[in-house]
């Protein structure tokens, strides 16, 4: 049995961990934590899954670490400088595991592995993001990652990794954000989860890779597969990828 707690457990994301954790034979949820709340019963836990804000996530990652407590992160707002702090905190602890991820949908995870494959055949690429519009950050965080993975693979092959653009004349947002010379949009609607286009464009052809996050419960398997495979992964996991053997 791996005792888990969760913290932003009254949220979105961290109300269907509780549940989904409730609902697993080999997993026992022995503390749920949300914004104000004493994080002392954390310790009771072997697995901390944090599902909470870009601006807390940082402080309650230290803590489990100081604590000796592994971690499954799904919260965004990492960037190389946050992962480089967190490989920091891990030197003092290494038997700890901290794992972050900015999807842990299935399909999601395949979507930017498809688009990475895909971008040095192309032109052009550029990325969509559709969110809920309850969703604090922008551009997602499985946007910025695609935009990373997208932007090695077709500077690897040698090509830029932003694609023609004759546009001189724009209002300001326009043409989007550029992440790692990606042109990122942003899309925030209601009826909307989580949802990403990659559009990929060449002479007289397009493709677009797509994936929809219909439900919150499409993080469950990724976020019980960490919670089950994080003990005996110590140090710094970034994405869902190694765990699935990709
Ligand atoms: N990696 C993934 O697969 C996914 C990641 N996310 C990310 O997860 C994060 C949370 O998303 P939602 O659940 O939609 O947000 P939400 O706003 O519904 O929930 C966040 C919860 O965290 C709580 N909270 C804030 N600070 C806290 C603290 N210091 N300690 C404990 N609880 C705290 C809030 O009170 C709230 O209940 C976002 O960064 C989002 O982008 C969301 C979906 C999937
Ligand atoms: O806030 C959300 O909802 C989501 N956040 C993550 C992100 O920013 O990429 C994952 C998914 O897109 C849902």
């Amino acid at each position: 049995m791996i005792n888990v707690a969760v913290l932003g457990s009254r949220g979105r994301m961290g109300a269907t961990v509780c549940a989904a954790v409730e609902a697993a034979d080999d997993l026992a949820l022995v503390a749920a934590i949300d914004a104000g709340e004493d994080r002392s019963a954390l310790t009771k836990a072997d697995v901390v899954v944090d599902f909470t804000s870009p601006s807390a996530v940082m402080d309650n990652v230290r803590w489990c670490v100081e604590n000796g407590l592994h971690a499954v992160v799904g919260t965004t707002g990492f960037d190389d400088a946050r992962l480089a702090q967190v490989r920091g905190w891990l030197a003092a602890s290494p038997e700890v595991g901290v794992l972050v991820a900015p999807n842990f949908g299935i399909a999601a995870v395949l979507m930017m592995r498809f688009a990475a494959q895909a971008a040095p055949f192309f032109e052009s690429v550029e990325i969509v993001e559709l969110h809920h519009p309850n969703k604090v950050d922008a551009p997602s965080g499985t946007a910025r990652r695609t935009a990373e993975l997208v932007a090695a693979a077709r500077r690897e092959a040698g090509l830029d990794p932003a694609g023609p653009d004759a546009t001189t004349t724009a209002l300001d947002g326009a043409r989007g954000a550029t992440v790692a010379g990606v042109p990122v949009h942003a899309v925030r609607l209601g009826g909307l989860v989580a949802h990403q286009e990659v559009l990929l464009g060449g002479s007289g052809e397009t493709l677009t890779i797509r994936h929809d996050s219909l439900d919150r419960t499409s993080f469950m398997p990724g976020v019980l597969l960490a919670v089950r495979q994080i003990a005996s992964r110590p140090g710094l996991t970034v994405g869902l990828d190694p765990l699935l053997d990709l």
